[in-house]
């Protein structure tokens, strides 16, 4: 296969010519870097003048810059001379030519943009077609000791769709294919030898080309000019043949034909120059597509340049424009052209022909080769001998300073590889093993993290209707996680008995290994490959802690969302409470601890700190059940190590002989110590998680006031609540007025609530509540609930014991509640049987309330352990001023 390059593609500007700057036209290319150029940039001058006066404002007449950032392989500015172009664009090129590879370049670009001054230049600045062969014979020439080069050039146009000859100004020539590609037939090659005859040869061809003045170009080339040379090559030393084709095309102008204002023969010639053209571009546009089926045969142009664009061929176009505004379309049409061609891709194959050298010379370079081949094999076998004899006299001297013998190389061998075949069996073992515990944890995991799932979602169930389809699903995938640990745990056993045998086998080969002459050497490398499985255990449970942190990341999105749900509900439920005098101590109670566990996520806390302790234990983290999920353990009942201290007994001991001031019991200690760490912990007995989910056993206790009428009373029949008893011991004084109250305000069998009623300072009464119920799931789920700006801080102080919350609710902001003025007022049953206020509403009345309060001491709010003291309004709302305002 051969390789895939895209076509390069250069764009040269040339210089304003003479009619272009007597026009004064505007330049519409500006060469940013070698590689960019912007088309119709902002003009520098750009002034607008009106009956000789300089306008402010921008001419509206004056065509919107197009200001088009474009990007080629090279572009080259006014300033670059053919040298230039030679040595960035077709240079490299001539060195693919010898390498065996077809090379092309064509020159495109509108009548005068400069097409031919770039391939064939003038006698002072020569073309790139002369700088090329002139590279190309340099380098024939340095390798002509090692190859024989045939060098053939052929110069033609197709001018109307004929090919012509310009070297002879034979033709029509027809075209025809092979498997070699387009070929011309009757075409005979001119031979050439060097750079000079060229010259003469380029000259010759350029005057039998067809050429006519246009208004654009004196000079103008009315054909396609293709200059080709195939160049033969034979390695002396192998015969080995290749032929390679460099192409140079000149192509006829693209401009429009109305530009040329051509008549008769000239608009024939243009139609033709255009109809190969758009041929060309056509077959250009489908090529960058990457179609399959490209249009080659549609013009002679595009049958001959087919290797060129899509073959195997290094292809290089150099679009010319003119920077002049006076072509402003065809420089465009020029500039997305070569945009376009930049993008086909064409195949590299080396031209190698096969060679037509004779059997035996073939057969005598294979012999040789092999006897070569096997010369340099003894050498080795040689130098490898004597290595080993080296290294055996070094270890001979040594052990005879030392008295301490180096094994062979070859016992060596033998020995690392059982050890290493030993501990890759332990390490896939290990692998398996490990793999399969930390599967089985995290489904577990998930298991458990599904039951809690399901407990929240049976708390926080509004009506029960989905309820039982939602559970149903969490229970079904809590049982396709079991069925899935059940699944594994064959598995798992049969690795853990194989991790457990592997490491039978490694300790019977420690064994054997202690007993032998080796210990000491191979102690340290068995040392190194304990450190490997160490490793590898550490590294599987990372990934193991790593996968658990992420199950619990998402877990805690998931729970942070329910919790900023909750808190809303929570505090909104609080401010209603309060407004409707039916806080009591135990749901503040219950603030505080949210309180606390929010001041624990916020700060440092030390983990002697009681506060801590507590906590820990209400959220109930414990380190076991945490241990538990990460914790990857080494099979159960692993064989303990016996005697498997290599350092000890085969080289520290023989140390220690030698370090007579090392006490005994110290030594002792030390190997001890040694012993321990050399040890495979025993595990702990795999524990298996609970994988019970906790049902909530649910009993409908109360039926829940609503604050508005629009609002039905919701009983939840299947899932218990905490239950709400009302226990404040009814005052004799106010017996009769309290029935009343709490006949009007219960509405439930299990929720009861009474009033004092109205006390001597004309408050309806105070009320006190408390909650019973089982400390539930919920209270954890509302942990981090922000009650600090609902609640006063002293209420939620650590250590302010809140035996009671009295809240007293005035009569007279009853009365003239904000929906009540003007109206008469509403009997003082009613008020206190259905609250009068939404959520929303209450939380705005808080808001005054605090306002009220940091105005000054004259609004209060119920205090708690302080209640004898409150006895007037809860709260001041806007309204009530107002009132009190009015009155006054
Ligand atoms: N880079 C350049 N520097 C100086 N002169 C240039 C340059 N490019 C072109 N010219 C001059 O511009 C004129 C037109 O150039 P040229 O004949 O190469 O255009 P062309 O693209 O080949 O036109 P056509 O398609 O009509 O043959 C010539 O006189 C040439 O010398």
């Amino acid at each position: 296969m051969g390789d895939s390059k895209n076509i390069r593609v250069a764009v040269r500007v040339r210089p304003l010519n003479r009619r272009e700057l007597e026009q004064n036209q505007r330049n519409i290319i500006k060469v940013l870097d070698h590689t960019t150029l912007m088309f119709d940039p902002d003009e520098d001058e750009d002034e607008f003048f009106f009956h000789g006066m300089k306008q402010t404002h921008r001419d509206i007449t004056k065509r919107v810059k197009k200001k088009l950032t474009m990007e080629y392989d090279e572009v080259f500015d006014a300033e670059a001379n053919n040298e230039a172009i030679f040595e960035t664009c077709t240079k490299p090129l001539v060195q693919s030519v010898m390498d065996g590879y077809n090379c092309s370049v064509f020159v495109y670009g509108a009548t005068g943009a400069g097409k031919t001054f770039t391939m064939l230049g003038n006698e002072e600045c020569r073309g790139i077609t002369f700088l090329t062969m002139k590279e190309l014979f340099r380098q024939i020439d340095s390798l002509s000791t090692s190859r024989k080069f045939d060098i053939g050039i052929s110069y033609l146009e197709v001018y109307n769709e004929l090919v012509m000859n310009l070297l002879t100004k034979t033709g029509p020539l027809k075209l025809r294919e092979d498997s070699s590609g387009v070929v011309v037939s009757g075409l005979i090659l001119k031979q050439i030898h060097n750079a000079e005859e060229l010259l003469d040869l380029l000259a010759l061809g350029n005057q039998n080309r067809t050429q006519h003045p246009t208004d654009a170009n004196a000079e103008s080339s009315r054909s396609h000019a293709i200059f080709q040379v195939h160049i033969r090559m034979v390695d002396k030393s192998t015969g080995q043949k290749r032929t390679v084709k460099l192409s140079m095309i000149d192509l006829a102008g693209s401009e429009r034909a109305a530009s040329t204002k051509g008549i008769g023969i000239r608009f024939k010639e243009g139609a033709n120059i255009n109809k190969s053209l758009l041929a060309l571009g056509n077959c250009i546009n489908k090529l960058a597509d990457g179609l399959k089926h490209i249009p080659y045969r549609d013009s002679n142009l595009t049958r001959i340049l087919k290797d060129s664009l899509g073959g195997n061929c290094q292809t290089l176009m150099i679009a010319n424009v003119s920077p002049s505004s006076l072509t402003y379309d065809d420089t465009y049409n020029t500039l997305k052209y070569a945009s376009r061609a930049k993008k086909i891709r064409t195949t590299l194959r080396q031209n190698i022909i096969p060679t037509n050298v004779p059997k035996e010379f073939l057969v005598k370079k294979v012999n040789e080769q092999a006897a070569e081949i096997d010369r340099l094999k003894a050498r080795l076998k040689d130098l490898e001998e004597q290595k080993t004899a080296a290294v055996a006299a070094v270890a001979a001297a040594k052990s005879a300073s030392t008295g301490f013998s180096v094994p062979s190389e070859a016992l060596l061998n033998t020995w690392r590889s059982r050890i290493d075949q030993c501990y890759a069996t332990v390490k896939k073992a290990q692998e398996h093993y490990f793999n399969l515990q930390s599967k089985e944890k995290i489904l577990n995991l998930r298991s458990k993290l599904k039951a809690q799932v399901e407990s929240i979602k049976k708390i926080v169930t509004l009506d029960g209707k989905h309820l039982n389809a939602d559970i149903a699903r969490l229970e079904a995938s809590i049982d396709r996680y079991n069925k899935q640990v059940t699944r594994q745990k064959d598995e798992m056993n049969r690795w853990a008995k194989r991790y457990k045998d592997a490491m039978k086998s490694l300790e019977a080969l420690r064994q054997e290994i202690r007993s032998s002459d080796l210990a000491t050497l191979l102690g340290f490398y068995l040392r190194a490959k304990d450190s490997e499985i160490d490793a590898n255990k550490s590294n599987y449970k990372k990934n193991h802690v790593m996968k658990i942190n992420m199950i619990y990341t998402d877990e805690n999105k998931q729970l942070e969302k329910i919790m900023a749900l909750s808190a809303e509900i929570v505090q909104q439920d609080y401010l209603l409470l309060r407004s409707m005098g039916r806080l009591d101590n135990v749901t503040l109670e219950k603030m505080e601890q949210m309180a606390r566990l929010d001041i624990y996520t916020r700060g440092v806390r030390f983990s002697d700190d009681d506060d801590h302790n507590e906590l820990m234990q209400e959220v109930n983290i414990t380190d076991t059940s945490f241990d538990e999920i990460t914790n990857l353990s080494d099979c159960a009942d692993f064989p303990a190590p016996n005697g498997l201290d290599m350092e000890t007994d085969c080289g520290v001991k023989r140390l220690n002989d030698i370090d007579e001031s090392e006490s005994e019991n110290e030594r002792k200690k030390a190997k001890e110590d040694h012993n321990k760490q050399l040890e495979f912990k025993r595990p702990k007995a795999l524990r298996p998680l609970n994988l019970q989910a906790k049902s909530v056993s649910v009993k409908s206790t109360i039926s829940r006031k609503t604050p508005t009428k629009t609002q039905k009373t919701t009983t939840i029949t299947q899932f218990k609540v905490p239950k709400l008893i009302v226990s404040n011991p009814p005052k004799p004084s106010s017996a009769k007025k309290r029935q009343k109250v709490a006949n009007s305000s219960t509405s439930s069998n299990d929720t009861s609530d009474t009033s004092d009623g109205p006390d001597e300072n004309g408050g309806i009464g105070n009320s006190t509540f408390c909650i019973e119920g089982d400390k539930d799931a919920t209270s954890s789920l509302f942990s981090n609930v922000l009650v600090g700006s609902n609640v006063d801080p002293h209420v939620l102080k650590k250590g302010n014991v809140i035996s009671k919350v009295t809240l007293t609710l005035n009569k007279e902001n009853r009365k003239f509640s904000p929906k009540r003025v003007g109206k008469s007022p509403r009997p003082l049953l009613r008020t206190n049987s259905r609250p009068h206020t939404s959520a929303a509403s209450v939380i705005n009345r808080y808001r005054m309330m605090k306002a009220g309060a940091t105005a000054g001491p004259s609004s209060s709010s119920a205090v708690p352990g302080n209640s004898g003291d409150v006895k007037s309004t809860a709260y001041d709302s806007d309204s009530e001023r107002k009132i009190r305002n009015i009155r006054k």
